[in-house]
């Protein structure tokens, strides 16, 4: 038997964004195993959005990106959004990227399986309506006629269409009901479960402890603690800043 795989699915490495001559993002070393749940928390502006968009390859202003991410040890850094995307990597962004004049079926239909994803499970549309029961009574429904929670569904059901090999995800939870957040949260956990590797960012810090492997706290753009969630979930950063004080 060889030794067991370490390398990591993802991995940035001296990662740094600036939009013009501010400096948003510094991350020295972040790396995510195959099948690791990754939750990033930070407090607004903490560049959460900054560091995904810099792993995806993608941004709203004109940020200037350098550093190196690699994915399965492939150095990706060069590579635009849609050969990231190619390649297994996907961001499922806060605005929750589905087509508003498409049904889901067709939304679905969209993000075909792509023919060059070796080793990588693109998910079918049946097994996306067993994990998302409330899409499959809605797959008439126009995109821009769902829910934000059924829109976020959508959004990740389209992701694995795809095959992805690592997922991101930009605040799923945000503007849900705390019922659906859950679900939602609990839905990403069953499929890290099923061996999707995923980086999760999200302030909703208490929602995200439960779910998460680890946990990776950032704050102006620098990584200030990293950990296991069992250890970090009592580090006092942590639960002064988002749990209300609680040490
Ligand atoms: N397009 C942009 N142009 C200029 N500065 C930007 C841009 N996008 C983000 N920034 C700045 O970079 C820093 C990090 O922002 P970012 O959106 O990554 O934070 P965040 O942690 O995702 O915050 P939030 O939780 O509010 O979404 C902030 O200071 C922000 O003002």
């Amino acid at each position: 038997m060889s030794a067991p795989e370490t390398r990591p699915v993802l991995e940035a490495e001296g990662l740094e964004v600036r939009y013009g001559g501010n400096l948003a993002l510094s991350v020295d070393r972040l790396a995510i195993a195959q099948g690791e749940l990754v939750g990033v928390v930070g407090a607004n502006g903490a560049g959460k959005s900054t560091l995904v968009n810099a792993l995806a390859g993608w941004s709203r202003g004109e940020p200037k990106a350098t550093g190196t991410v690699r994915l399965d040890g492939r150095d990706i850094s060069g590579l635009r959004t849609p050969e990231r995307v190619k390649a297994g990597l996907l961001l499922i962004p806060e605005s929750r990227l589905v087509f508003a004049t498409l049904s889901v079926d067709e939304n679905l239909a969209h993000a075909a399986h792509p023919r060059h994803a070796q080793g990588r499970r693109a998910y079918s549309t049946d097994e996306i309506f067993d994990l998302f029961p409330n899409l499959a009574s809605r797959r008439g429904h126009l995109g821009g006629q769902l829910s934000g929670g059924e829109r976020q569904m959508l959004g990740i059901a389209r992701a694995l269409r795809l095959a992805p090999r690592a997922l991101m995800l930009d605040e799923p939870s945000i503007g849900l009901a705390p019922r659906l957040v859950s679900t939602v949260l609990e839905t990403i956990r069953a499929l890290v479960d099923d061996g999707l590797t995923v980086l999760l960012v999200e302030q909703n810090v208490k929602a995200t402890i439960p779910v998460v492997d680890r946990l990776v706290l950032l704050e102006r753009g620098r990584i200030l603690a990293q950990g296991p969630t069992a250890e970090m979930q009592d580090d006092p950063r942590i639960a002064e800043a988002y749990l209300g004080g609680a040490a």
